[in-house]
């Protein structure tokens, strides 16, 4: 087998089912390797799971695969960024928060001639908004209902001593900009760092986020405001194992994957 060979940092819910679905077979790509976070675990899984593939170091990422998929802590992203595109390598970042104080890393993509790639991931409608960007957009406004596990240990609400434990109603934890929500909510609103990062950037694009124990899904509503064209798009998301993950972000990693080398390729 040979093609794309894509190596997957993180086995947790969306690394799993990256791995397990190039397993199965994708055409023009190959599993070609796994950096993860407990070597013994993960070695587990892969077994359980049939999967032959080495486990390597993150320093090591460059030499095994032509790209590398973060699906991962945010801390990883620094130092995963500046190994893979620091060897004119292309990363799919799903921790985007983290790519937002790094403007360097993209500088570092265009000089080493790498890529930094984000899917569209837990949201939708970002090739719209990339679309009205090439027009002039005069807003992007997100709002962000979770049920309160989705949210459960945020640092913003730590900071805040905000709770949301036992909540009988609704409850607006966060209101401001994209690139503050990153900060305050690194595992839980990387699709609205994605969206700034589509549009008009973390300081003009806003949030609210809201805990609401009415809720079983991660709900996000973004409504766009531009001289093309206004459109507000609501996605509902099933959690995966890890509540503060919807089941589609993998899929959307996966379907972002496919594309890197297709004959046929629709969206923009
Ligand atoms: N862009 C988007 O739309 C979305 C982005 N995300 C983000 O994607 C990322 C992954 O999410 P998810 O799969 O749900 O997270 P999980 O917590 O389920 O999995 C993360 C995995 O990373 C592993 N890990 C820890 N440290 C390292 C390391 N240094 N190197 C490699 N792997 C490591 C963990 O292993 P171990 O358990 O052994 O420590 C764990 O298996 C998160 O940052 C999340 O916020 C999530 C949803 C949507
Ligand atoms: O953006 C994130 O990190 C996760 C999220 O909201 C979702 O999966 O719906």
């Amino acid at each position: 087998m040979s093609g794309i060979r894509v190596g997957i940092v993180g086995l947790g819910a969306i690394g799993r089912k990256l791995a397990q679905a190039l397993t199965q077979g994708i055409d023009g790509l190959e599993l070609s390797c796994v950096t993860v976070g407990g070597r013994d675990k993960a070695q587990a899984w892969l077994s359980e799971q049939g999967i032959d593939c080495p486990i390597v170091a993150m320093q090591d990422l460059p030499a095994h695969c032509d790209i590398a998929v973060e699906c991962a802590p945010a801390a990883v992203v620094g130092e995963l960024c500046t190994t893979m595109l620091g060897a004119g390598k292309k990363v799919m970042i799903l921790s985007a928060g983290a790519i937002l104080p790094r403007p360097e890393l993209a500088e570092l993509a265009r000089a080493r001639g790498g890529q930094i790639i984000i899917p569209t991931g837990a949201l939708l409608g970002l090739d719209a908004v990339s679309a009205a960007a090439e027009g002039e957009i005069r807003s992007v406004r997100m709002i962000t209902r979770k049920p309160p596990r989705g949210l459960a240990g945020a640092p913003y609400l730590v900071e805040n001593a905000i709770s949301v434990e036992g909540l009988s109603e609704k409850l607006l934890v966060f209101k401001g900009s994209a690139g503050e929500a990153a900060k305050g909510f690194p595992a839980n609103v990387n699709v609205a760092a994605a969206l700034s990062l589509a549009g008009i950037g973390p300081d003009a694009t806003t949030i609210e986020i809201w805990a609401d124990p009415g809720v079983t899904r991660n709900c996000h509503r973004i409504e766009v405001d531009a001289d093309s064209a206004s459109f507000s798009l609501e996605i509902e998301n099933i959690p995966s194992e890890n509540p503060k993950t919807g089941r589609i972000t993998a899929l959307s990693a996966l379907a972002a994957l496919r594309k890197l080398g297709a004959p046929l390729r629709v969206g923009t």
